[in-house]
């Protein structure tokens, strides 16, 4: 039984926020974004989860750190002459199992000697991996793999997003040793209605508080 999921990508823009609704959905998860960067640019990934998976006020935490910046946190932390540590930052409790989104990807700096790896193992939760459904995905996944096995971190599966691609999914199974979870085809529009039809798309996982 999992209590839930750190959802990372190969990365940034790559759908994260996309899956973590439809995650949600799925699960009947909670939604928790440690550190938001990009608030300048209008980047809210709670509030676009909490509209794209219709959560209810229980279901949704306020972010660790929100900063103005659209770069990584430890950069973005810096330019507003502050530092996070991975250990200020206290997790929701919940009864409900926790989908936690990433920035970016897995090794995304937080501040000078921690990245969102050492948050996800921090947390102790399985990854699941958002990965581009196209060409040079292959690449990508497969180092995002490895760079979890290598810090022994778990893994719970990829999801791919994009145009489905039989090959790529292939070549990601059998060289990354891994499950797709769900290829997520692209939407015309990103609608609460399109993400849930996407929810439906995942298999069937243990996945409790
Ligand atoms: N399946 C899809 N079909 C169409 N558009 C999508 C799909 N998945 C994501 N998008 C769009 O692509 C953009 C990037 O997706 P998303 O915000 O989920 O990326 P992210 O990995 O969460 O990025 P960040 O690193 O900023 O958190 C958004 O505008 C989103 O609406
Ligand atoms: C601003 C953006 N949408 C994300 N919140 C942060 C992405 C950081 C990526 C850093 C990098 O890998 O170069
Ligand atoms: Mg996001």
């Amino acid at each position: 039984m999992l209590r839930g999921v750190f959802v990372t990508g190969t990365d940034t823009g790559v759908g994260k926020t996309v899956v973590s609704a439809a995650l949600c959905l799925a699960w009947g998860a909670a939604y928790w974004k440690p550190l938001q960067t990009g608030a300048v640019d209008g980047d809210d990934d709670t509030a676009a989860v909490t509209h794209l998976a219709a959560l209810s006020p229980e279901q949704v935490f306020a972010p660790g750190r929100v900063y103005g910046e659209p770069a990584a946190p430890e950069r973005a932390a810096t330019l507003e002459g502050t530092e996070v540590r991975i250990s200020s930052l206290t997790p929701p409790q919940t009864s409900a199992p926790l989908v936690v989104e990433g920035a970016g990807g897995l090794l995304v700096p937080i501040n000078a000697d921690e990245t969102m790896a050492d948050l996800m193992a921090a947390l102790g939760l399985p990854a699941v991996v958002v990965a581009r459904s196209t060409l040079g995905t292959i690449n990508h996944t497969l180092l995002t793999l490895e760079a979890l096995r290598s810090r022994g971190l778990p893994l719970l599966g990829v999801v791919m997003s994009g145009p489905p691609s039989a090959p790529n999914r292939e070549a990601i199974e059998r060289h990354g040793g891994v499950r797709v979870l769900a290829e997520f085809p692209r939407l015309d529009e990103v609608t609460p209605a399109e993400v849930a039809r996407l929810a439906g798309l995942l298999p069937d996982l243990k996945v409790t508080a």
